[in-house]
């Protein structure tokens, strides 16, 4: 009968499909569809799947009679009257008695009466209105916390759940809730007790939990979207004595990315790290708990001077960072020709900023005394610990991100720098930078440099047109933001190698920088690497690296990285330079067409 009545249906179909099919034939508008929907194969699983459920309904198996176990208890009364019962009698009575019958029998008796569910007394008729509910809730202990903190009411001695850890244990539960009373815990009364004796009993406990608690009835469901953050500062909940749980608390450091999940509470968040292995939120501390600490660090601290209103003295803003010093040994030296770039022209295309005294200012410390004083003031030690962040894609209409390369000196940031502009000159180009030194015959102004006075110079200075600027050997020279613009303004990639202080002034959300720090490897890997690499130095010749060299380079660069992480968007160690300049290459290209994260201001529309 169900083979007939399947076989029916299908007929049908193939029929209706046939029908289709001559309807294709003579192009009926839609039939096309029609037939490829009528023939897909999912619509036939679909049919037997509805033949079965037919069968099924029809076939519905239901009780003979709905008291098996009064039946057995009847049936065993009888067993026990005759006075000698046989031998069958006494086997069939032992069955019927054994526990297990009995429990199947009675569990047969409650499905064929549908009878499911508990059977709970009936309500007092005279309770209070204001009785507040008991919940019972047990939670099953595994290798996790249990993803609650508690707090006492210190007027009342009651112990209640504070927070509700995003993920854990007790939040997938779904049964405890930030201001819910804990009554009992594993049937001993916790309402007086102190935190820590109510936590030990929880550590205490195996396998089960069982908690006696008053629901908070002012409970607001939340439902916050996540907020994504870059932490611009370390925290260490360990070191935090105001934290009120450290096991709960999560450590980060500058530059990681944080979602943050729940900012219910006006102190502590709760956040997890990304990428995220585990689905558990941890407490952080919110943005303006964080400050107010900043705050107090800050006074406690030293008085910092700033080094804009300092005297001409030698720079302190990264007094802690080894330089490349002129160190000339008299061997293996090389003459260069003063202010020279090795080759200045590729493919018709100049290279611009990498003559040897713009290079060289930078190492000065006068260069570095000159500074803007965006970067030391106290401002920016307490600048937001947290930076809103998204995820960004440029469209391809719109200007490319600025890349700015980041290095200890020596590292080879200029090395990269020239290489991938050589390699693709029309995407690529350095900014043209400025100089009050006056132009050789063969230098034209607005390719080797903008030649321009001293007083335009300092105009320009005053007015924060350059991302940096310094004097050497008597002139002056530096980077311009309208310089950076003209390349970009091209629809060109524009690259700058900058001091990496000067970073947080090109953050801006015109130029959306992308910040690739150039990371200088093992002092091992420096050795077998730069063995034919020459140094530029003070003088006008290059030389050979030094082990000291290798030292300081690698100093210098641990002492950037640990200083300006939270700047970065990628990091690349610079081993072999082949290897490294593909990796750049691809670093930006993922740059300009990849989502990347930027901080949220810049995409807002109003600067
Ligand atoms: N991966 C590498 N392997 C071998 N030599 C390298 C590598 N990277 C750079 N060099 C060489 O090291 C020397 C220093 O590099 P570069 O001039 O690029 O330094 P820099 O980071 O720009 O520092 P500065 O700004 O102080 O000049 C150059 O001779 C360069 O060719």
């Amino acid at each position: 009968m169900k083979q007939a009545m399947e076989d029916v249906v299908n007929e049908v179909l193939s029929s209706v499909v046939q029908d289709v099919g001559q309807a294709v034939d003579r192009n009926v508008t839609g039939a096309q569809i029609l037939q490829e929907l009528l023939s897909a194969p999912w619509l036939r699983a679909l049919l037997k799947i509805y033949e079965r459920l037919m069968e099924f309904q029809r076939l519905m198996p239901g009780p003979l009679l709905p008291y098996a176990s009064g039946l057995s208890l009847e049936i065993m009364s009888q067993l026990q009257k005759p006075h000698r019962p046989s031998a069958e009698a006494r086997e069939l009575y032992n069955l019927l008695s054994s526990p297990h019958i009995q429990a199947l029998l009675s569990s047969h008796d409650s499905i064929a009466r549908s009878d499911y569910g508990p059977v709970l007394p009936p309500l007092p008729d005279a309770l209070p209105e204001d009785e507040e509910a008991i919940r019972i809730v047990c939670l099953v202990k595994n290798n996790q916390p249990l993803g609650a903190t508690i707090r006492r009411n210190e007027e009342t001695g009651e112990i209640y759940v504070a927070r509700v850890i995003h993920g854990g244990l007790a939040d997938r539960s779904g049964l405890l809730h930030p201001g819910d009373m804990l009554v009992e815990v594993n049937g001993s009364p916790v309402g007086g007790l102190e935190p820590e004796q109510v936590i030990q009993i929880l550590i205490n406990s195996q396998g089960t939990i069982l908690f006696k608690v008053i629901p908070n009835s002012a409970q607001i469901p939340s439902s916050q979207k996540p907020v994504y953050m870059r932490a611009m500062v370390d925290y260490c909940p360990q070191k935090d004595p105001t934290i009120p749980c450290p096991d709960a608390g999560m450590a980060f450091s500058r530059g990681d990315l944080l979602e943050v999940v729940d900012q219910s509470d006006g102190q502590w968040w709760q956040a997890r790290k990304l990428p995220c292995t585990t689905s558990c939120a941890a407490v952080i501390p919110s943005a303006s708990m964080l400050k107010s600490k900043q705050r107090e660090q800050w006074w406690c601290q030293p008085l910092h001077i700033h080094t804009c209103i300092r005297p001409l003295t030698p720079a302190d803003h990264d007094d802690d960072l080894p330089q490349m010093q002129d160190k000339c040994t008299g061997k293996d030296l090389e003459e260069i020709n003063f202010d020279q770039a090795e080759s200045d022209v590729t493919d018709g295309i100049y290279l611009a900023g990498f003559r040897r005294s713009f290079r060289l200012w930078r190492r000065s410390s006068y260069g570095r005394r000159r500074q803007s004083c965006t970067s030391c003031s106290p401002n920016a030690t307490l600048s937001s610990p947290y930076e809103e962040v998204l995820l960004y894609q440029r469209p391809p209409e719109e200007n490319h991100r600025l890349i700015i390369l980041v290095g200890a000196s020596g590292v080879g940031v200029n090395e990269l720098r020239k290489r991938l502009i050589k390699l693709n000159p029309s995407t690529f180009q350095g900014p043209v930078p400025h100089t009050t030194r006056p132009a050789r015959a063969e230098e034209h102004t607005g390719r080797e440099y903008h030649f321009i006075t001293k007083e335009l110079f300092e105009y320009m200075a005053c007015n924060h047109r350059f991302v940096e600027y310094g004097e050497y050997r008597g002139h002056l020279y530096g980077t311009s933001t309208d310089a950076i613009h003209d390349v970009i303004k091209q629809g060109r990639v524009c690259v700058v190698d900058v001091e990496a202080h000067s970073v947080p002034a090109l953050r801006t959300k015109k130029l959306k920088p992308y910040v690739v720090f150039i990371k200088a490897p093992s002092a091992d890997s420096l050795r077998q690497t730069r063995r034919d690499s020459r140094v530029i130095t003070n003088y006008s010749i290059n030389r050979a690296f030094t082990e000291d060299d290798f030292t300081e380079l690698e100093e210098a660069s641990r002492l950037i990285e640990a200083k300006y992480k939270q700047f970065f968007d990628s990091v690349l160690v610079n081993d072999d330079v082949q290897d490294s300049c593909i990796q750049l290459c691809s670093i930006i290209q993922q740059a300009q067409d990849e989502p990347q994260w930027i901080p949220i201001s810049w995409s807002r529309t109003e600067e």
